[in-house]
């Protein structure tokens, strides 16, 4: 419990590191006065010796102005143009919406930037790809944030499903559900045209997940059922291409299946009495099985609980990895950025996550989305001139 304590209050303050005197540190910019910034970046800064964060830009003048000096930040702009203007930002934080992410990281790469994109990458995989293209044309890292595959608890899960120990993988089956409430009716969450849908939100986790643990694509969508997000009052306007919720079945090769559940925000019991929040994975094979509680934020809580048919249960915690770097407070985006920096800074990171692991994410994401029959989310209007 005192180590639970520990941990927790540290995530929340980590311990700030004098910054190195040379090479003179990364300076990175966030585009927009984002909710996930301090948490995603800004925390994880502190501790790190090669990182500071140097400007935000809002859409606002005051938006950003306020977000700085709650930060500490040196820089506020209007306007992400003006951000990328600056030539003293090496490195762009992505956070806007997820319709905007394939404008903003063009420009950010065309203006000679390195980025970290949020997840999920963009609108489609067809956007994906051209960014990914365009930051190797360019010479540039363009990072996805699939922060939890950096916490050496993932690391672990999957090392144990690829020892054999379970024998071979049958099913997997990732839960993702959120309590309703945690999002209110304005949110980018339930805005189609800001890349909306609890697919994009919290299914491009299970989906990464579920590739990542079998190292394999899937085959099919077998069934992919949406719940509509409806708002308290409903506009005329109103088009149920949003999901609050979305069950899928995949099919893999070897005769694996794959099922998702993902809910921005399930209704109460009895209307009243919230659910408690479940993001769990569950990977059975022919000789046991194993489920991680809590594979997003490893950090604040997790258990590995490993179950052979007919013989023993274990149940294991890795916080801290035992061989690399890291300590039991680093939270999985302290370890995603230690991996950007290294990559930046051409050091062989302890993971990483490649283009084409994106590209297939975003992809299998539109092909449930056209299975559910509300189809992709809208493309980008915005046509990158220097591809
Ligand atoms: N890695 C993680 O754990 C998490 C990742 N995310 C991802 O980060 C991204 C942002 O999420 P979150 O921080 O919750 O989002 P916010 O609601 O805080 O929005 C982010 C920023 O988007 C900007 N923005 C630009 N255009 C619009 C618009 N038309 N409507 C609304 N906002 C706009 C706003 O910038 P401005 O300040 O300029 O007004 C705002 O600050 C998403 O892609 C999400 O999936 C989110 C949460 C957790
Ligand atoms: O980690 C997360 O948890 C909550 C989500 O809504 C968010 O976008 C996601 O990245």
């Amino acid at each position: 419990m005192a180590s639970l304590v520990k941990r927790l209050y540290t995530v929340a303050n980590p311990p700030s590191v004098p910054k190195s005197t040379g090479p003179k540190p990364l300076l990175f910019g966030i585009l927009g006065a984002a909710a996930i910034a301090p948490a995603a970046l800004i925390l994880p800064a502190r501790s790190h010796p090669d990182v500071i964060i140097y400007a935000v830009a809002a859409r606002s003048k005051a938006k950003a102005e306020s977000f700085a000096k709650k930060h500490g930040i040196e820089k506020a702009y209007e306007g992400y143009q003006a951000l990328l203007d600056d030539p003293d930002v090496d490195v762009v934080y992505n956070p806007l919406p997820n319709a905007l992410h394939y404008e903003w990281t063009m420009k950010a790469l065309a203006a000679g930037k390195h980025v970290l994109n949020e997840k999920p990458s963009a609108d489609t995989a067809e956007e994906t790809q051209r960014m990914f293209e365009f930051a190797e044309k360019k010479g540039l890292v363009l990072l996805d944030a699939y922060h939890y595959r950096f916490h050496p608890a993932l690391k672990r899960a999957k090392a144990i499903i690829d020892s054999g120990e379970l024998g071979v993988v049958k099913n997997v089956d990732v839960k993702m559900i959120l309590t309703k409430g945690m999002f209110g009716d304005g949110d980018i969450r339930y805005d189609y045209a800001l890349g909306g849908g609890a697919l994009m939100d919290l299914g491009c986790y299970a989906m990464n997940c579920i590739r990542y643990m079998t190292s394999l694509n899937p085959t099919s969508v077998v069934a992919a059922t949406p719940v509509a997000y409806e708002p308290a009052s409903v506009p005329a306007s109103y088009v149920k291409n949003v999901d609050r919720r979305m069950e899928a079945t995949l099919g893999f090769p070897n005769d694996i299946t794959a099922t998702i559940a993902c809910d921005l925000g399930v209704p109460h019991n009895f209307g009243l009495i919230p659910k408690i929040p479940k993001i769990t994975l569950l990977v059975e094979g022919e000789l046991g099985s194993l489920e991680m509680f809590n594979f997003v934020m490893p950090t604040l809580y997790h258990s590995i609980t490993v179950k052979i048919k007919g013989g023993h249960t274990r149940v294991e915690k890795i916080y801290k990895g035992t061989e690399g770097k890291g300590e039991a407070w680093w939270s999985t985006y302290r370890f995603q950025l230690e991996a950007l920096v290294d990559r930046i800074r051409e050091r062989e990171p302890e993971m990483w996550l490649e283009k084409q692991d994106s590209v297939d994410n975003m992809e299998w994401i539109e092909k449930v989305y056209e299975k559910s029959g509300l189809g992709s989310r809208p493309k980008s209007t915005y046509n990158a001139p220097f591809e």
